[in-house]
């Protein structure tokens, strides 16, 4: 096991380059269960969520490579066979393979997903999605059965707007007999992809993006190309990164309206932002920022997986800033660890309120998750002296590279083992 170490209070310069999308790459390569042939997929990025994934295939007869980001899935041999533990339970998106195994072998057994714990995170909307196709669904020791005679299309209004059920459904959906449409759904960057993806497969699918979307079911679908969207998380952790240290940071391979809510936020705040076609530049101003309130919202709005990195930029803002997050309301794991560093925030239900601005030290500290994780790194950054970071194994699943992208701009940031001894300082740290 290893830990991160940085030490902060350098200025940041350079260009730093954004990997593909994280929460594109899980979907897309369960998705690739659905073709008759080959699908390569380009600039998929190199981290722990994706080689799960990768795994997971080859666990069920799949003929996977995956090298220089290029990933080449082979899906002619793959059969149904059962996923109840293992390498499901490490990431989040495990939970797609149902809907793609459902779609290609009307069965599938895949144990209740991993991921980030943020709380109570249910898949009731994925389910009533495969029931209202036909599937009879039962859970059973914490692994999810599903089996159908017939896959059919069939209306599905979304009780919640779900990123992970409209994919879910879609991939259920592509082969099933007629007309699905989803109301209510997820208008995500990423449900774009994934539908781009299938198209080139061969799917019929209209509306993704918007909040319904039709899909007529096909025969068959066949294998294909499709390069990835850019990661809008990786970017805006970034693009915070840089307004709380950049003299010059350009931020490369980013779509900007996917960062939009977050750019018009550090431009509230007084950093500088300029947007160019795939790139954005930031300069952070004179010291201290003004405070600003966010509210994370589905997409368009300010993203969830933000509000964490998003939270440390705000104690340099001057005043109380407020950070709501109304999608995940106990996606607060980061801020004790934050006052750690000596961030003064307090959490008050599902917001934190946030005093500054207030200098942050280097502490030993825990990743509980990836953006809580994401936001240690930040503080770090911006701390003085050094910060140690584990559970890196929860950024590892979402970044890229991050050592050598970081380095790349001038951070001081390096990786080390982990020894006993540092459990035990830690533990007890954490008992005081
Ligand atoms: C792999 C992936 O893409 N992960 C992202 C995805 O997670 P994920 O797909 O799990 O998140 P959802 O969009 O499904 O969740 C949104 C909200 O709906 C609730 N809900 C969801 C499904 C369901 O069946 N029932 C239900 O009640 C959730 O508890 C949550 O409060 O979107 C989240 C919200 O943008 C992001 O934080 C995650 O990074
Ligand atoms: C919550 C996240 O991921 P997952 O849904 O994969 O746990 C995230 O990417 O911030």
């Amino acid at each position: 096991m290893e830990k991160l170490l940085i030490e902060g209070g350098h200025r940041l310069r350079g260009k730093i380059q954004v990997s593909g999308a994280k929460n594109s790459a899980v979907a897309l390569i369960p998705a690739t269960i659905l073709a008759d042939s080959t699908v390569t997929i380009d600039q998929l990025p190199d981290i722990s969520d994706v080689r799960n994934l990768c795994e997971l295939l080859e666990e069920i007869g799949g003929d996977v490579t995956f090298e220089n980001q290029v990933l080449t899935v082979d899906p002619s041999k793959m059969v149904p066979m059962p996923l109840p533990n293992g390498r499901v339970k490490k990431l989040r998106a495990s939970y797609y393979l149902m809907g793609a195994m459902l779609g290609r072998f009307k069965k599938a057994v895949v144990g209740l997903p991993g991921g980030c714990n943020l709380g109570p995170r249910p898949i009731d909307q994925h389910i009533k999605g495969f029931e209202a196709m036909g599937a009879k669904v039962t859970n059973e020791q914490g692994a999810i059965y599903l089996r159908a005679e017939e896959l059919k299309g069939a209306r599905i209004y979304l009780d919640v707007v779900s990123v992970g059920a409209t994919i879910n459904i879609m991939l259920a959906a592509v082969l099933a007999k007629g007309q699905t449409i989803i109301e209510n759904a997820a208008k995500e960057p990423e449900i774009i992809d994934v539908a781009t993806l299938l198209t080139s497969m061969g799917a019929k699918i209209k509306g993704a993006g918007t909040d319904v979307i039709r899909i007529d079911g096909v025969e068959a679908l066949h294998g294909c190309r499709h390069v990835i969207i850019p990661d809008r998380i990786e970017a805006g952790t970034y693009m915070i990164m840089a307004a709380a240290m950049g003299e010059h940071v350009v931020i490369d391979n980013v779509i900007p309206q996917h960062v939009e809510s977050l750019t018009a936020k550090l431009r509230e705040m007084g950093v500088v932002v300029n947007v160019y076609d795939d790139q954005i530049e930031i300069s952070r101003e004179a010291l201290p920022f003004k405070k600003v309130d966010v509210k994370t919202l589905v997409y368009p709005g300010f993203p969830t997986d933000l509000q964490q990195p998003f939270t440390v930029l705000l104690t340099q803002a001057k005043g109380s800033s407020i950070v709501t997050d109304t999608i995940y309301g106990a996606r607060f794991k980061h801020i004790d660890e934050l006052r750690r560093m000596g961030a003064e925030v307090k959490v008050e239900g599902s917001s934190a309120i946030v005093e500054g601005p207030t200098p942050l030290q280097g502490a030993r500290v825990k990743a509980s998750e990836l953006r809580a994780g994401a936001a240690l790194v930040v503080a770090g950054t911006m701390a003085t002296g050094i910060t140690e970071i584990t559970g890196i194994e929860h950024i590892d699943r979402g970044y890229s590279q991050l050592v050598e992208k970081l380095s790349g701009i001038g951070a001081k940031i390096w990786r080390e083992d982990v020894l006993m001894d540092d459990e035990e300082t830690l533990s007890a740290d954490h008992l005081q």
